[in-house]
């Protein structure tokens, strides 16, 4: 049966460790995916390498890491990625179309009906759409940097039937294999443990950006939206068709039981935190393992002005975040009730729901922040 399927290329598997594009793979990504769509089968293609490819024609030596210079070496790449991908695809008989985005794209409704409108014509019209983030207008925190969340989101917001991250390393291992030789390949995840993120590092090579962490926190979030994600290499004539049927070189990650409901889907991946609320030990307790919503007697303060609706992070004493969640008292209120029980706060405040945070409003950030600051 037909399917549709999002495709992710890192830059290290389209450019050299010294920058410049590598046209002859670009050819060979383009002849598999051009074979995939041949097949009945819908392709879009998030790619990387944009940096990679443009940083020495600009003039460095090195891949810049000024984020006005990646900028820069962007807009330069850019273009020749996508010259370098209407040729590869042209020869295949196969037109493409060039998609920026930005994580405000995917929370702003409207735009992100505009994004998911224009790919379903190209689609229909059998054009690859060919997506890398907007590094021009990108700010810094809100910035994706790797590509790998992009193309889940991308994947969520079109519906996939697959995910299929293609990068140097052929998946997931017990560690990464460049520093731990011994290291033992996974073949297949159901459910992402904070384990899994304290085995993935970060990326191994100089022209990659988020490594194995990024790719894992990508498969969470398009487990949650109900694909299932490939995270492995594809080098030679046939492995992409391979990793598609299910026998590819690389780890599989399932999807069926960690869909999110659209509306956690929203808090948790697409939202921008308005503040954050501080909470004790207790409170984290209930949050992360007792599946109890956040009441104000947890709260230690709160941070940022923000509103009853409006989503922000939860954090601990130190700032590690533990979560997101629809708050429903506006910071003032929680500054006037931190620490209350919940009669006290009812005395104290007018509110029609006593949880701050309630428990089907609530999603809970994985170890990766933690794990990423070591
Ligand atoms: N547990 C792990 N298993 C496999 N690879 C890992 C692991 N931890 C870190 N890595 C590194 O992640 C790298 C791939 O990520 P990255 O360099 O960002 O590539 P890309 O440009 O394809 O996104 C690998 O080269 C590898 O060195
Ligand atoms: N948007 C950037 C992505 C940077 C990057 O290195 O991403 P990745 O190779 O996916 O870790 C670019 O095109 O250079």
């Amino acid at each position: 049966m037909a399917k549709r399927i999002v495709v992710k290329i890192g830059s290290s598997s389209l450019t050299s460790d010294e920058g410049g594009l590598n046209r002859d793979k670009v050819r060979f990504f383009a002849r598999e995916l051009g074979a995939l769509q041949a097949a009945d089968n819908q392709v879009l293609l998030v790619t990387s390498g944009a940096v990679a490819a443009g940083f020495r024609r600009i003039g460095y030596t090195s891949r810049p890491k000024l984020m006005h210079e990646k900028q820069a070496a962007a807009a330069v790449g850019q273009a020749l990625l996508m010259e370098a991908y209407q040729e590869a695809f042209g020869a295949e008989g196969i037109a493409v179309a060039q998609i920026l985005l930005t994580r405000p794209d995917f929370s702003n409704r409207g735009r992100a009906q505009n994004a998911h409108r224009t790919i379903e014509e190209l689609l229909k019209q059998r054009v690859v759409p060919i997506i890398n983030e907007n590094d021009t207008v990108a700010i810094d925190e809100l910035k994706f940097g790797e590509n790998d969340s992009l193309s889940a989101l991308v994947a969520n917001l079109v519906k996939a039937d697959g995910l299929y991250i293609l990068t140097d390393m052929d998946g997931l291992y017990t560690a990464d294999p460049r520093i731990s030789p011994e290291a033992v390949k996974i073949e297949r995840v159901d459910v992402i443990s904070d384990e899994l993120y304290r085995i993935a590092g970060g990326a191994g090579s100089s022209v990659g950006t988020g490594g194995m962490r990024s790719k894992i926190e990508a498969a969470r979030i398009a487990m949650q939206g109900g694909v299932s994600t490939f995270i492995g290499s594809v080098a030679d004539e046939g492995d992409l068709k391979a990793a598609f049927a299910g026998s590819g070189r690389g780890t599989y990650f399932s999807s069926s039981l960690h869909s999110l409901s659209s509306k956690k889907q929203w808090i948790g991946f697409l939202s921008v935190p308005q503040g954050r609320i501080v909470v004790d030990n207790g409170a984290e307790e209930a949050l992360l393992h007792g599946g109890r919503s956040l009441l104000p007697a947890g709260v230690s303060s709160a941070e940022g002005d923000f509103h009853p609706g409006d989503v922000v992070e939860v954090v601990d004493a130190d700032g590690r975040v533990l979560g997101r969640g629809l708050s429903n008292y506006a910071s003032w209120q929680i500054t006037a009730v931190a620490g209350l029980s919940s009669e006290e706060a009812r005395r104290r405040i007018e509110t029609t729901r006593i949880e701050v945070i309630h428990r089907d409003e609530w999603v809970a950030t994985p170890i990766m922040k933690e794990a990423e600051s070591k």
